[in-house]
């Protein structure tokens, strides 16, 4: 039996790790980590877990529960994970960021325990990139450009440090856009979703969007959460994996197939508070990598993640 360890275990990716994690339960014991106490929602039928309030700045305490618990694996999950609010809250970001990933990777090297990390990076860590060299494999220049890219971009220096330093088994990941139901509004084919399903119902009488020119590369969060797992089972310490659809479509096409799955033309404006400092413009990313090395393949095609998203809020705006 193998202990795992979730950060962030309130969080949306963790509902869907926790999904996997109980269809192979007997595997597994769970040791979740969060600073509120959203857990309802967390109990598996199957699975056994234990809940820990924790917030990972507090050095002290997450020493203590590592010690106690001695995790196999860890998904590090927690993050504060909007780039637009990073633009607000920069220190924050940080803190939130690369801070609790250097707590924790330090308490595992002062305890000295053995366990293999899984280090959640993002696609915003390439920023601003040469369209030549898109689908953008992991060797592409990475070139961040807004506060929350840089944090990700020092957690991902870390681990790097730790690895080769003390040996750390930390596997790094660059996840691009994760989509699926649950998402929080503020990201935007959620944003997109829930004021579609809001307007057909004449809750409101037009949609706020951002830039529609803008190109990003989806996944559904069931796929991520496949590529998480399979990491953490055969990835090799020290490298970094694309986590990505390899298929780009801007956002005015997603708004699109959106309005034509909802059977509905929606009246849009573009909301200038949507508009970031600085933005870039295109991200589509390889998944040669993760496909020849550990056989992953997403299940989700795009049509289908965006029904699944509509259908999340035409239930909860009910
Ligand atoms: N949120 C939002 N974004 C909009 C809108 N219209 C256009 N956009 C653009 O849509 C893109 C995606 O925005 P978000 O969904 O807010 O996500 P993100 O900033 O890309 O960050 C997410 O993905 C990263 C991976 O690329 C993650 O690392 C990050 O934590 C987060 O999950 C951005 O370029 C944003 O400017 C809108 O109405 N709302």
């Amino acid at each position: 039996m193998k202990r795992i360890l979730i950060t962030g275990f309130s969080g949306f990716v963790s509902e869907y790790l926790l999904d996997l994690l109980n269809d192979i339960a007997d595997q597994y014991e769970v040791i979740g980590l969060s600073r509120s106490y959203n857990f309802e929602s967390k109990i598996r039928k199957n699975l056994h877990v234990k809940l820990v309030k924790l917030d990972l700045n507090d050095k002290e305490h997450l020493r203590e529960v590592l010690y106690l618990t001695r995790p196999d694996y860890i998904f590090h999950l927690a993050s504060d994970s909007s780039v637009s609010y990073s633009w607000q809250k920069p220190i924050e970001s940080f803190q939130n960021n690369t801070n609790i990933f250097l707590n924790l990777i330090e308490s595992v090297r002062a305890l000295n325990t053995e366990c293999k990390i899984l280090s959640i990076g993002s696609s915003e860590q390439y920023g601003i990139v040469d369209p030549e060299s898109i689908p953008l494999t992991e060797e592409a220049t990475l070139n961040p450009i807004s506060p929350y890219a840089v944090a990700r971009v020092s957690q991902e220096l870390l681990s790097k440090v730790y690895n080769r330093g003390y040996g750390l088994d930390i596997i790094m990941t660059r996840s691009f856009n994760h989509i699926g139901p649950g998402q929080k509004e503020n990201f935007v084919v959620s944003s997109f979703a829930k004021q579609i399903v809001a307007y057909k119902a004449g809750l409101i009488p037009n949609i706020k969007v951002g830039n529609l020119d803008i190109v990003r590369d989806f996944l559904d969060v069931r796929d991520v959460v496949k590529a998480y797992m399979l990491l953490m089972q055969n990835g090799i310490g020290g490298q970094v994996y694309n986590i990505c659809s390899g298929n780009g479509y801007s956002l005015k096409q997603i708004l699109h197939m959106m309005m034509s799955i909802a059977g509905i033309e929606v009246e849009y404006s573009i909301d200038k508070e949507l508009i970031r400092p600085s933005d870039n413009p295109i991200i589509i990313g390889s998944n040669k990598k993760i496909k020849d090395e550990l056989g992953w393949y997403p299940s989700y095609s795009i049509d289908a993640s965006l029904r699944d998203i509509l259908t999340y809020w035409e239930q909860r705006l009910k």
